[in-house]
């Protein structure tokens, strides 16, 4: 789906050659300041490489509209983006944002369960703790329905059980979707109940003491 070919940011990275499957879960670890969340936005053309060429499903990436690219290619960061207004308001924010239809009150209610958000939809977003509004902003992506889905430690904030759970659910979802997720995990434990490969950035990072 992704290939790079000697990408490199300078100072961050250098890639000679890598290759990112279709339909799979792909987990990326390695040390603070490797270069991870780098790596993640230059793979939906948030940031470009120095040198080098970074290609989705065999296209130049800078050849590509950027804003058609994100609706592929969807990034939950690492910050939860939470807008003012409800839980329902931030669901359906992102549909609007990207042309599409609304969707009704019984989708976005097993959307909370799925990510176990016990909340209405009309509480107001703000007042949700970190790890909620971490939950919410993934929902937000996943009513995108993209091809692919970029997560940049989507559970830091959440106990280990209810990252557990909920990193289980997705994967049976992007499983049953064919989804393609790129994940960033601080969690070697999380990385072996969900990825079916993993990336080790310390072999990219230029910073050569972070191995
Ligand atoms: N826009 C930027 N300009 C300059 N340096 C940057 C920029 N973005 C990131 N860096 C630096 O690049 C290095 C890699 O950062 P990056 O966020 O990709 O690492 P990471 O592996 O995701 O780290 P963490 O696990 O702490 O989130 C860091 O040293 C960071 O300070």
């Amino acid at each position: 789906m992704f290939e790079l070919k000697n990408v490199r940011v300078d100072g961050i990275l250098q890639i000679e050659q890598l290759t990112i499957p279709e339909n799979q879960f792909t987990c990326i670890l390695g040390p603070s300041g490797s270069g991870k969340s780098t790596l993640l936005r230059l793979l939906n053309d948030l940031s470009s490489p120095d040198e080098g060429e970074i290609f989705f499903k065999s296209k130049p990436v800078s050849y590509i509209d950027p804003l058609q690219l994100r609706r592929k290619v969807v990034m939950v960061s690492q910050a939860p983006v939470i807008f003012g207004g409800s839980i329902e308001d931030n669901l359906q924010i992102g549909l609007s944002f990207s042309g599409k239809e609304a969707v009704n009150a019984h989708e976005m209610e097993s959307l909370l369960k799925l990510f176990m958000l016990d909340k209405k939809l009309s509480d107001e977003a703000e007042n949700l703790s970190g790890g909620e509004k971490q939950r919410l902003s993934w929902a937000r992506a996943m009513l995108l329905d993209p091809e692919v889905y970029l997560l940049d430690e989507p559970t830091s904030a959440l106990d280990e059980e209810t990252a557990r759970t909920v990193l289980t659910r997705f994967y049976e979802y992007a499983q049953q979707n064919s989804k393609t997720v790129i994940m960033i995990t601080h969690s070697k434990e999380l990385a072996e109940l969900v990825a079916e490969q993993t990336i080790d950035m310390s072999q990219y990072s230029i910073e050569s003491g972070l191995s």
